[in-house]
């Protein structure tokens, strides 16, 4: 009874600033806008009302009058309660529309403007009358802007003793690249540091926050029982991590002509896939661990024990990089600048397949293949282990037909955890198979050409799984780092791909045709390797 006449009070709703830096960007109107609505959404909806109030903020470098135009414009277009789940359609319109016109614009042009959004995020948190949460920016923007806005955080819009223990908390949330190698990376790294403490620093991989990349882990632990003993050198046969778009660079060859393929997928995206893949399964109970992606001290332990990977050929040894760049790709980059004529460098790949090995004796002789590619034959993502019957101690591997498929996205088996049965008989046997929490064991209709002999796993969420972005911002938003790299394990990543791309800059690439596959028979022949004629990098005018 006196519980009734007194209900426990409320706890107050406490406000957390989102500052959205680059609020006309291209990711910000097809993801980040869409995402944050999903979070204000799920707040709004807790049941006993939201613990947290939004203040939303969207920053671009336009005037005051046309920025908050386009602002609303491109919150109309790029938000919307498509694909929300167990939600009433008008309570979510409802809820949109709030969250629409609470976003504000602010023009971020110069440290003033920085200086007067510090003033104006203290005034209006102060008109609110409720305790201050937290303050989260996130750059989308060109990482040369990294530094000074991490700069003006610091000076102008760290909420006042924010690096006490009890005091708000700041993150500042950043995409990639993060360098372009090893020592830029250092140099990006160490001027964030100035002003920013580690732990205020979310930097992006959105691979990992792929439903199927997150599942890597979970499939591996629930299946220990029997899938490590399968998981090292004498049974693994090979690894494969594979991004294949069918969108070629134009409109982007500003970006492609200075990083490549390389450098924009397979130093991260592939490179973070095949960590999940190879990492020692971490203890259930280490407080540190996420159980979906490892902490950073396990991933940047695989980073550690790998290196780049050899072939032989005609008795020869050489590196195992392949480099290609599409036909046509050099109109696109005359086309981008047009009005913008100067020298370019010509080689850049825009594919690339580069063979991987392990020091670690657990994996020895286990080559570990990152391929990727722009203008291919078909959109799709994919980790692939080859797995190995009869292995008797000292023999060579044999009937390396069992396929362990981890299909990210795209391809014949769209979102899915996969294996081919009948190769993989006494090595995967479907009974002893343990399904991940939010997975579920479908049958292979032989949909989209599927061949009937494949055994599937599917996201219990089927289409309307979040999607990357939506667990970034989710994570960013309850402090989860877990999704984010970390500053030695993002230089760990550069030790690697240093080394390949010392070797992978000066090289020339093949030509391919659009709408090549990339895979392995065509690659040797289509995609050319190191050879001692092409070292240098030529440049021409255009
Ligand atoms: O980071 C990048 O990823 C996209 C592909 O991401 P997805 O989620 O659409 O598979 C790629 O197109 C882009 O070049 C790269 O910078």
């Amino acid at each position: 009874e006196e519980e009734m006449a007194n209900p426990a009070p409320q706890p107050r709703a406490r406000r957390v600033d989102v500052v959205l830096i680059g609020a006309t960007s291209s990711l910000a109107k097809k993801y980040l806008f869409q995402s944050f609505f999903r979070s204000y959404l799920e707040e709004e909806l807790k049941p006993g009302g939201p613990a947290r109030d939004f203040h939303f903020y969207g920053g671009a470098t336009r005037p005051v009058e046309e920025g908050r135009q386009l602002l609303s414009d491109i919150l109309a277009f790029s938000t919307s309660c498509k694909g929300v789940q167990d939600v009433d359609l008008a309570v979510c319109e409802e809820k949109l529309s709030v969250f629409r016109k609470s976003f504000q614009y602010v023009q971020l042009r110069g440290e003033d403007h920085y200086k007067q959004l510090g003033r104006r995020l203290e005034r209006e948190g102060a008109e609110t009358g409720k305790p201050l949460e937290g303050r989260l920016f996130y750059l989308s923007i060109s990482p040369d802007l990294y530094a000074g806005i991490a700069q003006y955080v610091g000076d102008y819009l760290r909420p006042i003793g924010a690096r006490d223990a009890e005091a708000p908390w700041v993150r500042v949330v950043v995409e990639k690249p993060f360098g372009r190698d090893l020592a830029s990376a250092e140099a990006l790294a160490a001027a964030l540091g100035q002003h920013l403490a580690e732990e205020e620093l979310y930097r992006v991989d959105h691979y990992m926050g792929k439903g199927v990349v997150q599942a890597i882990l979970p499939f591996r632990r629930a299946n220990r029982g029997w899938l490590e003993a399968l998981w090292t050198g004498r049974h693994v046969g090979a690894v494969e991590v594979s991004m294949k778009e069918t969108e070629d660079c134009q409109g982007r060859t500003s970006f492609y002509e200075g990083y490549g393929v390389i450098r924009d997928v397979l130093q991260n995206h592939l490179t973070q896939v095949l960590v999940l893949l190879k990492m020692d399964i971490p203890p259930d109970k280490e407080s540190t661990s996420s159980p979906s992606l490892g902490s950073h001290h396990h991933r940047t332990a695989v980073l550690r024990e790998l290196v780049l990977g050899g072939e032989t050929e005609g008795g020869e040894s050489r590196a195992s990089i392949h480099v290609g760049q599409y036909q046509g790709y050099l109109d696109h980059v005359a086309s981008d600048r047009r009005s913008e004529p100067r020298v370019v460098r010509t080689s850049v790949p825009t594919a690339a397949s580069v063979t991987l090995a392990s020091r670690h004796p657990r994996w020895g002789g286990v080559s570990f293949t990152l391929k990727a590619g722009k203008a291919l034959d078909e959109r799709t993502s994919y980790a692939r282990v080859v797995l190995c019957d009869g292995v008797p101690e000292g023999a060579a591997k044999a009937g390396c037909a069992c396929e362990l498929l981890f299909n990210i996205q795209g391809g014949k088996f769209g979102t899915a955890i996969a294996w081919n049965r009948t190769a993989c008989t006494g090595m995967i046997e479907p009974a002893a198979v343990v399904t991940p929490p939010g997975w579920l064991s479908v049958e292979n209709e032989g949909e989209s050409g599927l061949a009937a002999d494949w055994q599937v796993l599917r996201p219990t969420a089927g289409e309307n799984a979040p999607n990357a972005y939506d667990m970034v911002v989710a994570a960013v938003l309850s402090g989860d780092r877990s999704m984010f790299l970390d500053t030695e394990e993002l230089l760990h990543q550069w030790r690697v791909w240093d080394n390949v791309l010392s070797k992978a800059d000066t090289m020339e690439p093949e030509l391919y045709p659009k709408g090549f596959a990339l895979d392995e028979v065509e690659l040797s022949g289509v995609i050319g390797s190191i050879s001692e004629e092409n070292e240098d990098s030529p440049h021409i005018e255009l």
